[in-house]
């Protein structure tokens, strides 16, 4: 049967862990992070555990087990290399509805803990259900690598406008929409740039005008030798938000074949500041503009020159470098 997956509130609830190893140790750290209460037995704490407890973050309960701490637990956390005492603790958890989990043993367990990717306030919880450990491991860290580093201060931003947006766009259909756009548009380019407080302006503009228009945005992409495996995953990303990519006709078509379906594409100007205007018309209209060249392409002169001068627009600008192909 699968697992039902919950996010639980531990802020000041008390769990008691048995075993005080490295596993017990990042079992705990977890826990502390959630605001949990923690008590931890066990003949012998890991010095990051003793540092803990003589900061005060957590109690260490002595002398035997016993079964009356689990009175005040509502969650026990199994983690010493005893197979025998942590099939009873199991048993004990149990009995006293007690949710355990014992860290190595998916079938005495009545809850896991996931591989999680933070981006709080979001979070990405990757279990296998005790089937292969290793594999929620291997898939958390490929995630982590291509997850927009935007997504935490985006959902903070929503979150501290949560009630007005629900007071200027009361209907849930256009609220989506609005949602959509501002995902799809300018706002998260800005916070990837780190520029938090032109992203809220940005963000409250659009609240303001309950338009659905993401704004005005231009990427540089450079495609690389041609090889769409040589790709960046920003690129790609910017590939598949395009409203309109400007496409160099040394780009492949192996590249191209990777972009949003539905942008409108068209030839780049020929001569370099010609282009850059073209780019920049795109976004002055409104339109998240993509244009692509060849190899590291907006590195070298006088392309450089020309993204240096884009950046210097009001509307959110970014680079894409491209492994440089032979020619440059
Ligand atoms: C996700 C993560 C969360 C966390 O613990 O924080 C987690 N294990 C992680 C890592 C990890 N686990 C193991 C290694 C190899 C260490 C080594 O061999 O040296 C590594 C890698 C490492 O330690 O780096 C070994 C292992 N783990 C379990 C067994 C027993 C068994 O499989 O029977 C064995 C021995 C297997 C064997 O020997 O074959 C059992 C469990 N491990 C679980 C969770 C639960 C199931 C979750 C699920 O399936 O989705 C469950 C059932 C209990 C529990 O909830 O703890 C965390 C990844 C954090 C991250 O990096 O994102
Ligand atoms: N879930 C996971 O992610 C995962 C990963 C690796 C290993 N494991 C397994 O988890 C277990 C713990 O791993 P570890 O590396 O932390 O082990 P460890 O040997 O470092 O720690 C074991 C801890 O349990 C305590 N202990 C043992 N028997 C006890 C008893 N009867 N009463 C009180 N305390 C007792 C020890 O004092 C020690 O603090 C091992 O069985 C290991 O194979 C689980």
């Amino acid at each position: 049967m699968p697992l039902y997956p919950m996010f639980v509130d531990l802020a000041g609830r008390e769990v008691l862990v048995v075993g005080g190893g490295e596993v017990a140790l990042r079992k705990i750290e977890a826990l502390l992070q959630a605001g949990a209460r923690v008590r931890v037995h066990a003949h012998e704490l890991h010095p990051q555990l003793v540092a803990l407890q003589a900061q005060g973050c957590l109690e260490r309960l002595e002398g035997d087990f016993d079964e009356a701490w689990l009175a005040q637990a509502q969650l026990l956390v199994v983690a010493t290399d005893d197979a025998g005492f942590n099939a009873r603790l199991a048993a004990l958890a149990e009995a006293r509805r007690v949710f355990v989990n014992v860290v190595d043993d998916a079938g005495l367990s009545s809850f896991q803990v996931p591989a999680v990717i933070d981006r709080a306030p979001l979070q990405l919880a990757i279990s296998s259900g005790g089937a292969a450990p290793m594999l929620a491991r291997r898939l958390r860290e490929r995630l982590e690598a291509g997850l927009d580093p935007a997504l935490g201060p985006l959902a903070r931003l929503f979150a501290r406008h949560r009630a007005a947006i629900r007071e200027r766009l009361p209907d849930l259909a256009r609220r989506r929409r609005w949602f959509d756009a501002v995902i799809d548009g300018a706002v998260p380019a800005l916070l990837r740039a780190g520029r938090e407080a032109d992203a809220e302006a940005a963000f409250l503009a659009l609240l303001e005008s309950r338009h659905p228009a993401g704004g005005g945005r231009i990427s540089l992409v450079g495609a690389g030798p041609g090889d769409p495996g040589q790709l960046s995953l920003a690129a790609l990303r910017a590939m598949n938000l395009a409203d309109v990519l400007v496409v160099d006709p040394a780009v492949s078509d192996a590249v191209l074949a990777l972009a949003r379906k539905d942008a409108a594409r068209e030839p780049v100007a020929d001569a370099p500041a010609a282009a850059g205007q073209q780019v920049r018309a795109h976004a002055a209209a409104g339109r998240h503009a993509v244009w692509l060249r060849p190899g590291d392409g907006f590195r070298v002169a006088p392309f450089d020159a020309v993204a240096a001068r884009l950046a210097q627009d009001p509307w959110p600008c970014e680079l894409h470098p491209g492994i440089a192909s032979a020619g440059g």
